[in-house]
């Protein structure tokens, strides 16, 4: 369906809108997992270009509707897997997001697309497949997030050593002993004494946007509180600080655990709550944590000829 496509500003990235009570709009739904927000549309609003200023819009917690990120899908993919693309607030796409994917698991199931206890989710940005499961008595989701690396070509660093491990990283005068981590997206875990949400504000943005990482990456400052848990204040690359992260908490764990100073199995806080990380032997890891559904609303089309503005 092709209608009305004249309300929006960005019509030509639009294909297919609703008119209700005469006005035009697009349908999106709202999640959130410890307090890391997510807005779920449908594909078929869009045409194959996703406008990053759209995107930014929406995310917008004053001018829009408000969220750390936005998912797009389910779309088609091979062997019964559910496609899904990541955005950022920023409007840059993402390779993965460990809240996003259980969310996005989560919306499958309550809109109905899905009914298995058992999903494979394909990201469309990477190709990459993940498995998800839904601990019933837990009322968790599990998602096997695949493998971590420390190889800075992973990271797209500029540096020619190979790792970033216990990198001596200096910005604005200080001295940060970071390590470089690939969990399919790029983190930078940087190990204090004490956190403070203030640290990862300031220093998060420096850090991750600094020439080290011409590409840009998530930000962790962490301490380990003992050999199963540790605590984390994030800076998300392209989102800003959030609550939550369920890839900066793998990132923390993987360190961690390859450092010596944790179990296999880590619990990670964060201000928004805390997840369950699992690490095996062979350089994967599975992520655990809530997923919530917290609204469906419409996009109208005023919203859309603002963009303009
Ligand atoms: N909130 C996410 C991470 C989203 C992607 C990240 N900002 C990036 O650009 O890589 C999570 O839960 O993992």
């Amino acid at each position: 369906m092709r209608a009305h496509r004249t309300y929006w500003g960005l019509r030509s990235h639009f294909y297919c809108i609703v008119i209700l009570n005469g006005v035009a709009c697009m349908e999106f739904f709202k999640y959130q997992a410890l307090g890391n927000d997510y807005l779920i549309l449908e594909p078929r609003w869009f045409s194959e270009t996703i406008p990053p200023a759209f995107i930014r819009q929406l995310c917008n917690r004053r001018f829009g509707v408000g969220a750390d990120g936005v998912i797009i899908g389910p779309w088609r993919a091979p062997d019964g897997a559910y496609g899904l693309r990541i955005f950022n607030a920023d409007g840059s796409e993402c390779e993965k997001s460990g809240n996003g994917l259980r969310l996005f698991a989560r919306y499958l199931v309550d809109v109905g697309y899905a009914t298995e206890s058992e999903l494979r989710l394909s990201l469309l940005y990477t190709g990459e497949i993940v498995n998800v499961s839904f601990l019933r008595t837990e009322h968790a989701i599990r998602v096997d997030l695949g493998s971590y690396c420390f190889d800075a070509i992973a990271l797209q660093a500029s540096t020619s050593q190979e790792q970033l491990r216990n990198y001596p990283l200096e910005i604005g005068g200080k001295v940060f002993t970071i390590t470089g981590v690939d969990v399919g997206n790029p983190h930078c875990v940087v190990w204090v004494d004490s956190l403070s949400a203030e640290l990862a504000r300031t220093w998060g943005p420096r850090i991750g946007t600094c020439t080290l990482f011409p590409q840009k990456t998530n930000v962790q400052f962490a301490r380990v509180l003992d050999r199963r848990n540790v605590q984390i204040e994030i800076w998300e690359r392209g989102a800003g600080y959030t609550l939550a992260s369920g890839s900066s908490a793998c990132a923390v764990a993987a360190v961690a655990y390859d450092s010596g100073l944790v179990d296999a199995a880590v619990t990670v806080h964060m201000p928004g709550g805390q997840v369950q990380v699992d690490l095996n032997a062979n350089h994967t890891l599975a992520l655990t944590g809530p997923a919530q559904r917290v609204a469906l609303g419409r996009v109208s089309a005023d919203f859309g000829s603002q963009m303009l503005a």
